[in-house]
């Protein structure tokens, strides 16, 4: 049977995603077919792509709508390589703007637009800068594994975070390092990963923190993708461990400049515990249709 998809292509500070809408959950691609669309040269091109299903049309929509049944939509998400992905913080930003614009849903401004993923539901609203979302709970795995990477000259230790998906954070100290590093190969975490991990190399910015605000810049290998221009989960990530690694007195909001661009993250205290939330900008570019050659 020919699989054709109308699609939408977006993207959030150049982490970019083709998107397209499956309200029945019954547009079943497999990770081949995802690695086509996805792949820059024989594809349409992108790090991921996002099916708009409604929660209720599938198994993992239904946690989501247990959670919150505001949670209609629900954000399939897979990364390049075909793989799934629990969570994409830049994704759930294009996400809910594909949703609006193509009169899915509706939020209005002070309104929040519930979204179902893999990890949990996430409320976003719309700011200033584009949209910002509550990610949630985060946690430290436990994991503190020595990373390597092409151009770095020794093995240097990560911390691994848990933002929904798996993180390892390594600091440079020197933006030379940052900007020598070959992200065209893969890191090699020691030990592995055991679900894999997408791995953020951060730098401070100069000052640190400016008017109470932590500033830092970081490039990133994506777990499924490879180096991408972005990514907000990674970003959210960066922010933890840098705060986490400056103790007590570090502050609770964080720019973070990526290959793309520019997002910030917040964490602030809820009733359940700590939540980290990220805000950016989220663009629709073009549209079309594709047809699957297999
Ligand atoms: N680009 C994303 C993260 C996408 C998923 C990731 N590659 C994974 O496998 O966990 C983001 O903006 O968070």
């Amino acid at each position: 049977m020919t699989i054709t998809l109308d699609f939408v292509k977006g993207h959030g500070t150049g982490n970019d995603f083709v998107l397209f809408t499956d309200p029945d959950g019954s547009i079943n691609l497999t990770p081949q077919q995802i690695a086509w669309i996805c792949d820059r040269h024989f594809g349409v091109g992108a790090d991921g792509l996002i099916r708009a299903v409604r929660s209720r049309s599938l198994d993992a929509g239904a946690a989501s709508l247990a959670q919150d049944p505001a949670a209609e939509w629900f954000m399939d998400y897979w990364n390049a390589d075909g793989s799934l992905s629990e969570m994409c913080g830049n994704g759930v930003r294009v996400y809910s703007h594909y949703l609006l614009t193509e009169g899915l849903a509706t939020c209005e401004a002070g309104e929040t637009l519930v979204i179902g993923t893999r990890a949990g539901v996430k409320d976003v609203q719309r700011n200033r800068t584009g949209y910002q979302v509550d990610m949630g709970r985060w946690k430290l795995d436990g994991s503190e594994p020595l990373v390597r990477a092409r151009n770095l000259d020794i093995a240097r230790p990560a911390l691994g975070i848990n933002v929904g998906n798996p993180h390892a954070v390594v600091a440079l100290s020197h933006l030379d390092e940052l900007q020598g590093l070959d992200l065209g190969y893969e890191p090699i975490l020691d030990p592995p990963a055991p679900e894999g991990a997408n791995v953020e190399f951060v730098v401070p910015e100069e000052p640190l923190i400016s008017d109470g605000v932590g500033q830092i810049r970081m490039r990133v290998h994506e777990r499924g993708s490879g180096e991408t221009l972005s990514c907000g989960t990674g970003a959210v990530a960066a922010a933890l461990a840098i705060r986490h690694w400056a103790g007590a007195g570090a502050p609770n909001h964080w720019r973070v400049d990526v290959p793309g661009g520019r997002v910030g993250v917040r964490m602030f205290p809820t009733e359940e515990g700590e939540h980290v939330s990220l805000s950016g900008p989220a663009e629709l570019t073009f549209r079309g249709t594709l047809t699957l050659p297999f």
